[in-house]
């Protein structure tokens, strides 16, 4: 699984630092080796971004309990052994702008990521402020923009949240096209469930959405590794 990242991580302009699994069992590895390819990086910038996942997880565990209240559940629904041992992942990543003439596109960016749904429960994003790149579909089917709010996250909703809430939550389709001329930066953070948790509805959701379950049941470190496998094709 490690090499198999890791090989992903040499196609796109981005890295990812994850749980990583070996030989039937997970672990905390953060791989900093990845790092060292960039030595423009801050040397503390292993520390930094332990930080970072560490605050984004907490953040993340009180959404949930938010979610899991809104739903009509119990605070702790996405606790223990659904969600509490979460298999995050922190992906930074970068996309080039357009080139330009005289200070306009000369072409749309055909470098980008294209249409998908996150697999896990929330996303946080966090956006370069002052580029508009990130597109999310509405309920009528049209791409609308997503642009950068200072100071916050666009939050989206993974494809396990959709399955336990029974579609109570649904995990929308987005993309990313940078049209502007700059670098743009991204830092996501996917806060998941346990790798080897078996998501079906839940049964309050079900009785909220007409007791009729909508979705099949999903293992998420399945569908972690088909999606990976499907969305990053070499
Ligand atoms: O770059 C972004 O704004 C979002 C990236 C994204 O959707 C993803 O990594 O799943
Ligand atoms: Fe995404």
């Amino acid at each position: 699984m490690t090499s198999f990242l890791l090989g992903i991580l040499h196609c796109v302009s981005c890295f990812t630092v994850s749980r990583y699994i070996a030989e039937d069992r997970y672990f905390i590895d953060i791989d900093f080796q990845l790092l060292t390819c960039r030595p423009r990086d801050p040397a503390n910038m292993k520390a930094l971004m332990e930080e970072y996942v560490n605050l984004c997880t907490d953040l993340s565990r009180k959404i949930m309990r938010g979610i899991a209240l809104a739903l009509g559940g119990l605070p702790n629904e996405f606790e223990g052994e659904r969600a509490g041992d979460p298999f995050w992942v922190l992906r930074i990543i970068g996309y080039p702008g357009v080139s330009t003439t005289n200070g306009h596109a000369t072409s749309e960016n055909d470098i980008g990521c294209g249409a998908h749904t996150d697999y896990g429960l929330l996303t946080l994003v966090n956006q370069d402020d002052g580029i508009t790149a990130l597109q999310v579909k509405n309920s009528s089917g049209e791409w609308i923009s997503a642009p950068p709010v200072p100071g916050t996250f666009v939050c989206n909703i993974g494809d396990m949240l959709k399955i336990w809430s029974n579609g109570l939550y649904n995990s929308t389709l987005h993309r990313v096209v940078n049209n502007s001329p700059k670098f743009r930066v991204c830092v996501a953070y996917f806060f998941e469930p346990n790798y080897d948790v078996g998501v079906e509805p839940l049964d309050f959701c079900v009785k909220k959405t007409g007791g009729v379950k909508k979705f099949e049941r999903a293992v998420y470190g399945e569908h972690l590794v088909s999606k990976v496998k499907t969305n990053f094709v070499m």
